[in-house]
């Protein structure tokens, strides 16, 4: 394909660049424990300081992937699938998700909400980002809300971020993992306080699974 058929594909969701792809466990948030294939789709601009892959941050360094394949390749492990990045809404998710329902599969997917929501999803997990904010389109639809931990102040800004969302949306603190022992502490004695928010971990770290 010539690098313009190219760049147009990936400009309309029908070619993504694709980090990685592998079936594990959900280790995070309300479907933690849950088997899911996870598609790591590359290209991140929100820049946080702690991010654990800023190895997807550059689209380049990711090999544009018919999303045909993609789905077709997602279908033969699970019937739930995680979109995840790098930040999936830096593309169109039309065509991904689009496909990925027609298999009949149910579509998570986990983003910072900084760019237009686009695709069909089961299951939306908005983790926002002081950096850049989420769009109001992601509050609205978001089922979970995750904050991530790193300091006392967020424990500020996950109380204002939980005004935005809908009063279903679950609620989720999850410490950043380079602090966590420090962090567990607080978030545990928040969560007693505050009993409608849950302690989120990152388990699939401490199981050794991707
Ligand atoms: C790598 S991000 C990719 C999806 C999207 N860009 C986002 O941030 O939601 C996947 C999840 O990991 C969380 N995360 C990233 N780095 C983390 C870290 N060091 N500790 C805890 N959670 C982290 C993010 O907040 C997000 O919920
Ligand atoms: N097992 C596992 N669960 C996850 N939940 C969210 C992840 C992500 O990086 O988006 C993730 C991940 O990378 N691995
Ligand atoms: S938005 Fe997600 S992928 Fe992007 S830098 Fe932040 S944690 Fe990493
Ligand atoms: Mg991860």
């Amino acid at each position: 394909m010539l690098e313009k058929e190219i760049k147009t594909a990936v400009d309309r969701g029908d070619m993504l660049p694709l980090m990685e792809e592998f079936y594990t466990i959900q280790g995070e948030g309300y479907h933690t424990g849950r088997a899911a294939y996870f598609i790591r789709v590359g290209g991140c601009d929100v820049g946080c300081h702690w991010c654990d892959v800023k190895e997807s941050w550059d689209p380049a360094k990711h090999p544009p992937t018919e999303t045909s394949k993609i789905v077709e390749n997602a279908a033969k492990y699970s019937k739930t699938i995680v979109v995840t990045g790098g930040e999936p809404l830096t593309w169109d998710m039309n065509p991904l998700t689009s496909q990925l329902k027609a298999k009949d599969l149910q579509v998570h997917i986990e983003t910072s909400g900084a760019y237009p929501l686009t695709g069909t999803w089961d299951w939306i997990c908005l983790s926002p980002k002081k950096v850049k904010m989420p769009l109001p389109e992601a509050y609205e639809a978001a089922h979970e809300l995750k904050v991530i931990v790193y300091n006392r102040h967020d424990l500020a800004f996950a109380k204002a971020e939980s005004q935005k969302v809908n009063p279903d949306c679950k609620l989720f603190l999850q410490p950043e993992w380079s602090v966590r022992e420090k962090i567990i502490p607080l978030i545990t004695d928040f969560v007693m306080q505050n009993p409608e928010w849950q302690v989120s971990l990152q388990t699939h770290k401490y199981l050794n699974i991707p």
